[in-house]
């Protein structure tokens, strides 16, 4: 008998309905514009309608004598957009991986705390409430900071000497994520950002693309933070170490999580398989939380129908990533920063597509010649 995964165990995926792709292209193909003018705002507004509209598909089963057309007369939302910024370390960073020590993913967090960050100015700026979760950073924090504890450990142990995790760290995580989104959805957030802290965490990241991808470590492993050509290489090399050592173990894909990943990277896992099984939207930042979206696309094919991929990411390695997921991201901007910064940026865009739908007049409304 097959053994469930632990993801099959915990999270019910399913795709979102296509009954609807008709009369929602009709939609927006009536929209004041030449046929397919508005781009890449297009499939996202198409993809935005598939989820609300298969989340809401009590509600719309519920209207029986409403015809398929009158359906899209649903307007689009976002609702409480919220940015989860998950911190964790590493222990390979202590080996000489990054330009950062691992005490910086704390003063980060604290940082994250006071407002002066990045992400915290740009979540500002669009409107994402931020929420910080502690997966696993060096030191606990104190209790009444205002950072959510679902901490897995102390950093995860150093992958070329040992495995990051155990398989119930990543049953933990996943099952911290559920509560967590649950939380969010429960509280009327219709979609979730993801974004990371972690020194050493590209090292993670890449190892667990090159391990489910089956690829040359070269190829998923790029400069983080900036590092130089001697630390690329040693980080080259301690990455092939771990995956030679651990290879008789690197049997299924939450194997490959435990051995070589990192606990922020599993608690984004469970965060899209979360989010996609309550049918939200699931925002999806740089080259760490791509790696997130790669193991939860592998153990939850259909969750695909739920993510946004925000942008791509200066590393190297997140190009190949989208590529091989078949993403289109929104945003290419030379970020290399992570925390969620171009998943904030995105927002805009988000509600642009959402906008367009609900408002824009139809050629019939405005009286304009109809051109499709
Ligand atoms: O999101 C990205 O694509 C990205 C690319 C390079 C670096 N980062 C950030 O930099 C940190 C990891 O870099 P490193 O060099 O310590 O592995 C971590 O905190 C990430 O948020 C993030
Ligand atoms: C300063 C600093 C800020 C970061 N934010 C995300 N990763 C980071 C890494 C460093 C080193």
């Amino acid at each position: 008998m097959n053994q469930q995964s632990i993801a099959q165990s915990l999270f019910t995926v399913t795709a979102t309905n296509r009954q609807y792709d008709e009369a929602i292209e009709h939609k927006i193909n009536q929209k004041t514009k030449p046929l397919g003018a508005l781009g890449q705002l297009e499939s996202l507004a198409l993809q935005i309608a598939r989820v609300q509209y298969s989340r809401e598909s009590e509600w719309v089963n519920a209207q029986s004598e409403r015809t398929e057309s009158t359906v899209t007369e649903l307007p689009l939302y976002i609702n409480k957009p919220t940015m989860l910024v998950f911190a964790a370390d590493h222990g390979i960073a202590a080996h000489g991986v990054s330009i950062a020590p691992s005490e910086v993913t704390t003063q980060m967090v604290h940082n994250f705390i006071h407002g002066g960050a990045a992400i915290n100015v740009f979540c500002r700026q669009v409107g994402f409430t931020l929420e910080v979760i502690d997966c696993g950073i060096l030191q606990p924090l104190a209790s009444d900071c205002g950072v959510v504890n679902q901490r897995l450990g102390a950093g995860t142990q150093a992958m070329h000497l040992q495995p990051a995790m155990l398989l119930a760290q990543v049953r933990q995580g996943f099952e911290f994520a559920k509560q967590l989104v649950k939380r969010h959805v429960d509280n009327g957030c219709s979609m979730i950002a993801l974004g990371e802290m972690g020194i050493g965490n590209t090292s993670a990241a890449a190892a667990v693309m090159a391990a489910v991808l089956n690829l040359d470590v070269e190829l998923c492993v790029g400069r983080g933070t900036g590092i130089d050509d001697a630390t690329l290489n040693k980080k080259v090399t301690l990455i092939n170490q771990a995956i030679d050592l651990h290879r008789n173990e690197l049997t299924s894909i939450e194997s490959i999580l435990a051995h070589l990943g990192g606990f922020e990277i599993v608690q984004m896992t469970g965060a899209i398989l979360a989010a996609a099984e309550q049918k939200i939207l699931v925002v999806i930042d740089g080259f760490i939380a791509t790696a997130a979206a790669l193991v939860a696309l592998k153990l939850a094919p259909q969750s695909n129908d739920y993510l946004v991929f925000a942008h791509q990411s200066h590393e190297q390695g997140h190009q190949l990533m989208l590529q091989t997921l078949q993403a289109t991201p929104l945003l290419s901007l030379g970020l290399r920063l992570g925390e969620g910064t171009g998943a904030a940026l995105a927002l805009p865009l988000i509600q642009g597509a959402v906008n367009f739908y609900n408002q824009m007049a139809s050629f019939d409304d405005a009286g304009v010649n109809n051109v499709v």
